[in-house]
């Protein structure tokens, strides 16, 4: 049978844990050869599952400390007041707030490897527990930010923007180290950096409430069915509760994120696999329920591309594998696709 993630059982431990990775040689000093180093081990670990761990990310603890209190005091307002800024009944733009229930994350995946036992309609029948509040940079003009008013959360919005461009920077970092890791030439990195301005990456706050125990019951709940993300990359942050799971692609099982001091989480996403051609690959993640009557709390900070973006694999790539595993198609296309696929738009 399926396991529909309720119990955070991984069926064993004939698996490797999440490599973590320290990218302190990339956020503090300018050692080239220690930067190398750190690149390659990110590059290798990334490789593997698309998944890895990072210290060293250069984000400041006591604004990440923040960041929890901020997404904390916002999922605590009433619901009235956090429909004040209602995420659109449609894909654009991708901001505001959305209640639990409303979207269901397996649907949105392209992938068809889902290794080991499980089964992707059994994951599509899974509703998402959460909510989530979507915030990005002031000078995207199709995904505009839709904010509260000042009055219902004073002191949000100025916050979100400025914890925004936090995170734009060590997303930075950690698409150099990647792209260097990848060996690229000079002239892909260029470009694909290019597809990076900042302004079209989106931060998300996420409450999962406490699932209780009739919810339980009910082998339809999780906190978040597997999916993959279709961005270049992903970092998250999440609470001391955990729950987020990567797909081991050699055993076909998840494996735990396990929280831990310092560390982020960072996933590959669909254009990245693409543009890799395939050497990192997209990594299937979920979230199950470890401790079904605490709230869980978590912060990813999605790294999509400039939407009318060509994403194709490299040449150098494709010159190192003999052949050329994704056609291009920019991300605007392939997000239209994608998002036909979820039900609750
Ligand atoms: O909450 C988490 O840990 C994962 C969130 C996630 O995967 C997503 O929002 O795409
Ligand atoms: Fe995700």
């Amino acid at each position: 049978m399926v396991s529909n993630g309720l119990n955070g059982h991984t069926n064993g431990n004939n698996h490797p844990p999440v490599p973590i990775v320290d990218l302190a040689a990339w956020t503090s000093g300018d050692d080239q050869y220690a930067q190398k180093v750190a690149a390659e081990k990110l590059a290798t670990a990334a490789s593997i599952n698309g998944c890895v761990g990072i210290s060293g990310h250069g984000v400041d603890p006591a604004k990440l400390a923040e960041a929890f209190a901020m997404t904390k005091k916002l999922f605590a307002l009433p619901y009235s007041s956090k429909m004040l800024a209602p995420h659109p009944d449609a894909p654009v733009p991708h901001r505001g707030y959305s209640g639990t229930g409303r979207e269901n994350a397996a649907k949105k995946t392209e992938t068809e490897d889902w290794g080991g036992t499980a089964n992707k309609t059994d994951y599509e029948a899974l509703i998402d527990f959460k909510e989530s509040y979507e915030i990005g940079s002031q000078n995207n003009k199709v995904n505009y930010n839709i904010w509260l008013p000042e009055e219902v959360f004073p002191g949000f919005r100025e916050w979100g923007l400025r914890f925004y461009w936090e995170l734009h920077r060590a997303a930075m970092v950690t698409l150099d180290a990647l792209m260097m890791g990848l060996e690229l030439s000079d002239e892909e990195k260029r470009s694909i950096k290019g597809l990076h301005s900042g302004h079209d990456h989106q931060l998300r706050l996420l409450h999962y409430p406490p699932i209780g125990v009739e919810r339980l019951k009910d082998t339809h709940a999780s906190r978040l069915g597997a999916h993959t993300d279709w961005s270049m990359f992903t970092l998250l942050f999440q609470d001391e509760h955990g729950g987020l799971q990567f797909l081991d692609r050699a055993s076909g099982e998840f494996i735990d994120a396990v929280p831990q001091d310092g560390v982020l989480y960072m996933n590959i996403g669909d254009m990245f696999q693409r543009v890799s051609n395939g050497y990192y690959p997209s990594a299937l993640h979920r979230v199950v329920i470890k401790s079904p009557n605490a709230p869980r709390y978590s912060i990813p900070y999605f790294v999509p591309p400039r939407s009318d973006g060509m994403i194709e694999p490299q040449p150098s790539r494709v010159l190192r594998d003999g052949r050329q595993k994704y056609e291009p198609v920019t991300f605007k296309e392939y997000s239209e696709q994608s998002f036909k696929a979820i039900n609750s738009y």
